[in-house]
């Protein structure tokens, strides 16, 4: 017989949003308890962001040294992974063990709960045996998981998603990598730049496809120079393995590696948490929310699950319009205007808000200017590793950027003022007015601004 307990919120899904929500709300005074099935923290510091990064950073070291050539002398550069592998177990994940992160969550006030939540109800939430009444709401920040493409052959043989790509201790020789987004694009620079070689299938027609076509041209080129194959428009018919992975693509062409990596997108983990016993739909892709974050009343999503952009500031920002929204304390609504990523291949791509086609789409009168890395000032000064551009994308009848992609070595960092300029709907006459220092990269904005051609 399990234990029945009333509580004020119940938080199913411990990864950055939500334990964000059930940390404040706790400090707030609520009596919450926060479920987790797996690690709290999520995705984000054990298969995510952290240990990626951190694999982005070794690769770019390699990629430094053999740029010494020509610019600062000569390097023998022998790649060795033992050391990453060292990093993301021992710094990032503490070998995948979240004992900090549960006592951190704790310390806040918060109950936690290690098990799978299922809702059986309106604020009712099982986890094994136990039964929790919420009853001022449940939040659902469940995450998503690999969508795994229905490949004839696929279902059953040990293929990587990202939580394997992470936890390898050792490499590859050969990596193939279907899907040519966010994961598959920065995993195949890392592991071609440590001696793996890579062949990355993405069945639409570029790379990064919903960026700017730049960003997929700059990808492509930067990818294939770190010794990536890169196959867009075709799509695997079949897959076979034995020894090795055998892949069939609708072209007829037949690619082998020894491990296959899937990276074909995410979809939102509802399918058993029991959203049909109020009336949501279990095989949706995402749970859609109003601007609140409710997805009805008593009920909230943030994060992943809700499909506004996955990625971990989003569902940040998303937790802290929910935690506002539950304590009745207003603030802003939700706004994705200026919604930033970052890939973080070398060079990183950083886009914020609308890509020209998109705006056009939305039927903005668009004006838009591009400006080569290598033709500023810094670019030029930089030299080998200069790739990239900036690009704007502004309304013409309003005067304000609408968007906006800034790719190069600190392609990310540039993005800031970007993001501030598109959020704030700064005027672009006042952006024109600004002084950019030299030489940085970011100066570039002053020459894109000028190539939109407004007046001053
Ligand atoms: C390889 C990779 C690299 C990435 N790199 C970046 C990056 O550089 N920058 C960036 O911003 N984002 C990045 N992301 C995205 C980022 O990891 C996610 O946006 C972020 O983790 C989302 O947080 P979340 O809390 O919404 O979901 P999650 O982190 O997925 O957490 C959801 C949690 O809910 C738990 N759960 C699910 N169902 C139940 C249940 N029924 N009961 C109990 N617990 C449950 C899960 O176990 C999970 O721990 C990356 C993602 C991947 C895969
Ligand atoms: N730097 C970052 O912030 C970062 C890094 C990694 C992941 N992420 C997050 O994780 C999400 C998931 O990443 P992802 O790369 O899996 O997804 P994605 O949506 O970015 O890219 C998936 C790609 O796979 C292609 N595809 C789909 N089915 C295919 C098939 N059968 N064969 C070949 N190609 C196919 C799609 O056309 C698409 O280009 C991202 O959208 C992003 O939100 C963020």
């Amino acid at each position: 017989m399990g234990e029945k307990r009333q509580v004020d919120v119940v938080v199913v899904g411990l990864g950055v949003g939500g334990e964000e929500v059930a940390g404040r709300l706790a400090e707030a005074g609520l009596a919450v308890v926060g479920v987790e099935n797996t690690l709290v923290g999520g995705e984000c510091p054990y298969w995510g962001c952290v240990p990626t990064k951190m694999m982005v950073r070794a690769g770019l070291a390699l990629a430094e040294a053999r740029r010494i050539p020509g610019l600062a002398g000569s390097a023998t550069v022998t790649p060795d992974w033992a050391p990453v592998a060292k990093r993301i177990r021992d710094a990032a994940t503490d070998d995948w063990n979240d004992k900090v992160a549960v006592d951190r969550l704790v310390s806040k006030g918060a109950s936690f709960v290690r098990g799978t939540a299922r809702i059986v109800g309106p604020g009712q939430i099982k986890v094994g045996e136990d039964t929790y009444a919420a009853t001022r709401g449940l939040v659902i920040a469940t995450g998503t998981k690999a969508v795994i493409p229905p490949v004839p052959g696929l279902a059953g043989t040990p293929m990587w998603t990202n939580r394997e790509a992470i936890e390898a201790d050792t490499l590859p020789s050969s990596l193939l990598i279907l899907g040519g987004g966010s994961i598959g694009c920065e995993l195949a620079q890392v592991f071609a730049r440590f001696g793996v070689q890579v062949t990355i299938v993405e069945g639409g027609e570029r790379l990064m496809a919903l960026e700017e076509p730049e960003s997929s041209q700059v990808a492509a080129e930067a990818l294939t120079a770190d010794g990536v194959r890169v196959r867009t428009g075709v799509r695997a018919s079949e897959v076979a393995y034995g020894t090795e992975f055998s892949l069939k693509l609708t072209d007829d062409t037949v690619l082998t590696g020894e491990k296959l990596l899937v990276a074909t997108g995410r979809t939102a983990r509802l399918g058993d948490l029991g959203v049909d016993t109020v009336g949501l739909d279990p095989s949706a892709r995402w749970l859609s929310t109003d601007a609140r974050m409710r997805v009805q009343d008593g009920v909230w999503a943030v994060g992943d699950v809700t499909g506004n952009g996955a990625f971990t500031h989003m569902s940040m920002y998303e937790a802290d319009i929910a935690v506002r929204d539950i304590l009745g304390q207003g603030g802003p609504d939700a706004d994705y205007r200026a919604r930033p990523r970052v890939t973080f291949i070398d060079p990183e791509i950083g886009a914020v808000g609308m890509t020209a086609v998109q705006a056009r789409g939305a039927g903005i009168d668009v004006v838009e200017s591009h400006v080569p890395l290598s033709s500023t000032s810094r670019g030029y000064i930089h030299g080998p590793g200069n790739e990239g551009f900036i690009k704007l994308v502004a309304d013409r009848q309003r005067g304000v950027l609408v968007g906006a992609t800034t790719a190069g070595p600190s392609g990310g960092e540039m993005l800031g003022a970007m993001s501030v300029a598109v959020h704030a709907e700064v005027p672009v006459r006042t952006l024109l007015s600004t002084i950019w220092a030299y030489p940085t990269f970011h100066r570039g904005f002053g020459d894109a601004l000028k190539g939109l051609g407004f007046d001053r």
